[in-house]
């Protein structure tokens, strides 16, 4: 491994001008170095100049931030390959252009007006033989690539073992076989999962064995039938809550195992969330992780949570992600490290916040930024035992669904708000295993990135969670699922707010129907009841009467 000296601020290391003098032409560094020279100079920006990249899962949510980030920091690359496959009656390039074409996007177009033509879309699917890419795209691919970042993954986390294995597992396996036909190839970046050994309390950089070679699962995949693989699975999952953590851990053996001499890393991002800085803050476009329970709780359907609020909330922004990523494939490519290093990219250690913190702060920020046509006031609280959930998923979720389903029947219309309360709570059971328990990950290898980078490559390329608040993270968090997700207007705050009034005036009439209700059948019932009534009936008229008197004497 070449060894370089420390950089200067804002200068330019000779000796890693002659270290990529090995890797480049001499004429391609210099002019870049003359490019950068008039201004402060971003070695990392600089590296991916002139590459051809190869991008998968690039139409998901990180590999859309990923893209950005490459594009504005990096808009002399070559070219960005992206492995897509037609969706809901789009065609590849209709799926790119939608993306290149949304607000996320919008910096890019400036700093890279051409960007249409940078980036090629591949048709693929990993989930067939060769990703069914043809001969002349796969020959382009194998001839060009320079870095690979692998995105690509089914996040689900009740998949079917079986397609789980195939794109977590099967495809990691041959996409790391084209890689290895790469002859210009610099660096496979693959991106795992913090969560990948969660069996574990305390979690090292390095990759675990699985009890279970990956190549016999992925063999026997191809025989089992459905029902057997069914029956099997929770034996193979062992102590791991789903199919999507093993599947993501047996994926980091195949990279361990099937690299061969290609310059790997593998990036454990913890649970990933909106953007914290760029392009811009709170941008997230999926439901997954918090963003879909974020949306249940301000439209008030969310009404308890099953939690710890001690624990740690181990979020870690999109951005955040990305940066490092990209640090990560300068590194590997320049200083070619003799084994495979894991970095965790997680919050935890170093700046951590736990649950009870952010929910307080996702309330606080419904207060200021309500969602709009909310089913309820957005009121949530965390419980953290069998019984108190029980009585509150009856009382809090199922109950309002019937009541308001009942409505819904008596007008005429189509009930649906069970089924929605019941998706939510299946939800709900599959994140609670994540957010019950704290881990601890070791991030020496991401620590020693970020020593070895140039001031200028800390800013542009940050990764440093700890200058992260929290509060400010979550509030602009809020906003984002508001404006990109959920798509609503900020002129519809107002609106939103009388609406919240208008149901905490219903609220309360319901809750006094329904007391008055309540202690007239136990009037009825009971003599104890009719006594305390009494009571208080003859009480306030005493209180009234004296009132009366006394106010008849002042006058
Ligand atoms: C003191 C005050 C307390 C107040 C609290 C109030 C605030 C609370 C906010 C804070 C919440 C904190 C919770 C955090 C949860 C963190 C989770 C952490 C998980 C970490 C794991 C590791 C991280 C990773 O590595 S991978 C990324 C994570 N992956 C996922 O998140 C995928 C999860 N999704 C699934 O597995 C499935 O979608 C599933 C099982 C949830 C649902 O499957 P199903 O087959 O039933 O539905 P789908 O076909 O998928 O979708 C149907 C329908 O539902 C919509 N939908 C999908 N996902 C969600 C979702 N997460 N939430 C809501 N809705 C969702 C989907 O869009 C579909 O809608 P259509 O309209 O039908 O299209
Ligand atoms: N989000 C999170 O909280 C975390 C994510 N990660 C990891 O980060 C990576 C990216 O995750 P994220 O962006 O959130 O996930 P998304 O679900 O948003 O994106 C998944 C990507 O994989 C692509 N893909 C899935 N199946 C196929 C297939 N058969 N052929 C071709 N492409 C396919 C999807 O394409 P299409 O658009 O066609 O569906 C999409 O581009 C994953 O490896 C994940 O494990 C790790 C930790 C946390």
């Amino acid at each position: 491994m070449a060894k370089f000296g420390k950089m200067e601020e804002g200068g330019f290391d000779k000796s890693y001008y002659l270290y990529q003098r090995n890797l480049h032409s001499p004429q391609k560094i210099l002019s870049s170095y003359r490019r950068q020279k008039g201004r402060i100079m971003s070695m990392i920006a600089a590296f991916y100049g002139g590459k051809s990249i190869l991008i998968t899962g690039a139409t998901g949510f990180l590999g859309k931030v990923l893209m950005e980030k490459l594009f504005r920091t990096s808009p002399d690359l070559k070219v960005i390959y992206v492995l897509v496959r037609p969706k809901q009656g789009q065609t590849l390039q209709q799926r790119v252009f939608q993306i290149l074409d949304s607000k996320l996007f919008e910096k890019v177009k400036e700093v890279c007006p051409n960007v249409h033509e940078k980036i090629r879309a591949i048709s693929a699917d990993l989930n067939q033989n060769d990703f069914a890419i043809s001969k002349e795209d796969m020959q382009e691919l194998l001839s060009h690539t320079n870095i690979v970042f692998h995105c690509a993954a089914t996040v689900r986390f009740d998949d079917h073992l079986r397609h789980a294995v195939q794109l977590n597992v099967t495809a990691t396996q041959q996409l790391l076989l084209m890689a290895s036909q790469m002859p210009k190839l610099e660096a496979f970046i693959h991106i795992s999962t913090a969560f990948s050994n969660c069996n574990l309390k305390h979690i090292d950089e390095v990759v675990y064995p699985c009890p279970v070679e990956p190549k016999k699962i992925i063999d026997s995949m191809e025989w089992l039938d459905d029902a057997i693989i069914d029956e099997i699975t929770p034996k193979l999952i062992g102590d791991r809550p789903n199919t999507y953590t093993y599947t993501k851990a047996l994926g980091e053996v195949v990279v361990q195992q099937e690299g061969g001499n290609l310059n790997i890393a593998i990036i454990r991002p913890s649970i990933v969330g909106a953007t914290w800085q760029e392009p811009f803050p709170g941008w997230v476009d999926n439901l997954n992780g918090p963003s879909g329970l974020i949306i249940a709780a301000g439209k008030g359907f969310l009404r308890s949570i099953r939690a710890t609020p001690m624990a740690v909330a181990d979020l870690i922004p999109a951005d955040t992600v990305v940066n490092l990523t990209l640090a990560v494939g300068w590194y590997t490519a320049v200083h070619r490290p003799k084994s495979t290093l894991v970095y965790h990219c997680t919050s935890g250690n170093l700046n951590p916040c736990n649950w009870g913190k952010m929910g307080l702060q996702v309330l606080a920020t419904f207060e200021k930024i309500p969602f709009e046509r909310a089913f309820r006031r957005p009121n949530a609280d965390f419980t953290t035992n069998n019984i108190t959930t029980h009585y509150w998923n009856a009382v809090s979720h199922r109950a309002p669904a019937i009541i308001y389903d009942f409505y819904l029947r008596l007008t005429g219309r189509k009930p649906r708000m069970t089924k929605l309360m019941n998706r939510l709570l299946r939800t709900l059971s599959m994140v609670e295993y994540f957010i019950n328990r704290s881990w601890e990950w070791s991030t020496y290898n991401t620590e020693m990135l970020m020593s070895a980078l140039s001031p200028e490559d800390q800013r542009v390329f940050n990764f440093d969670v700890r200058q992260l608040n929290w509060l400010e993270y979550i509030e602009n968090y809020v906003l984002g699922v508001k404006k990109y997700l959920l798509k609503e207007d900020m002129a519809g705050i107002p609106e939103a707010k009388q609406h919240l009034k208008r149901l905490r005036n219903i609220h309360y009439l319901f809750n006094t129907a329904l007391f008055l209700i309540a202690w007239r059948l136990l009037i009825a019932r009971s003599q104890v009841a009719r006594n305390v009534w009494f009571f208080i009936v003859s009480f306030c008229y005493k209180f009234l009467s004296y009132f009366r008197a006394s106010s008849t004497l002042n006058a």
